[in-house]
């Protein structure tokens, strides 16, 4: 299905399954390739995350761990530009490589939150993956940004773990908000 409505809101299709596996096939070879040797501990930011995250870690043949945490500061499409933190940091992190693991990098504000979080507990290495990136939205600078899945423009999209107003997490492909 190509145009679809979410809850008020009209949508398009924009990046489909297969052009999403693809892309995270190569991320996790790359992944593989950078932590040979190490055991990373893969942090998905809860909710948005949960896809990717599953299908991500399924690409990795190194040894890894899988954690979660869960912040929020999107109410519909606007950022409220206040971090809520819902469930923390696992206790381990002080000298292990951590993999954040991200939907979506919009205005960045989440991401800095969770890399001064996480920076605290010093770990040996702090990296980010994150499916898509809204550089023209970027307000803060994230050096830690290292496994980018598409660079998108700046507009709204849901669909794989993605939502609006919690609705369309479940859609298999992500879609943009045509604004009609
Ligand atoms: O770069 P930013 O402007 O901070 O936006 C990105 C964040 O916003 C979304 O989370 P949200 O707070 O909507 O929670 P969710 O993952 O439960 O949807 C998304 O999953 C990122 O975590
Ligand atoms: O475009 C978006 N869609 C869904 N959630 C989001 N959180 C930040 N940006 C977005």
């Amino acid at each position: 299905m190509h145009k679809i409505k979410v809850e008020d809101k009209e949508f398009e299709i924009f990046l489909e399954n297969d052009t999403l596996s693809k892309r995270i096939r190569l991320m996790g070879i790359q992944i593989n390739v950078d932590y040979e040797g190490k055991c990373p501990l893969f942090i998905g930011v809860l909710n948005g995350s949960f896809l990717f995250l599953a299908d991500l870690v399924k690409e990795i043949n190194i040894p890894c761990e899988v954690a979660f945490i869960r912040v929020a500061s999107y109410q519909g499409t606007t950022s409220t530009g206040e971090i809520k933190e819902l469930i923390g940091l696992p206790d381990d992190i002080e000298g292990r490589d951590i993999i954040i693991v991200e939907d979506i990098v919009d205005t960045g504000l989440t991401l800095t939150h969770i890399l001064k979080m996480i920076n605290e507990k010093n770990p040996a290495s702090v990296k980010v993956s994150s499916l898509l990136l809204k550089p023209a939205a970027l307000k803060y600078n994230i050096d830690a940004l290292e496994y980018v899945g598409f660079e998108i423009p700046n507009e709204f999209v849901v669909g794989y773990g993605l939502d609006y107003n919690g609705l369309g997490r479940n859609l298999t492909d992500i879609y943009r908000a045509t604004g009609v």
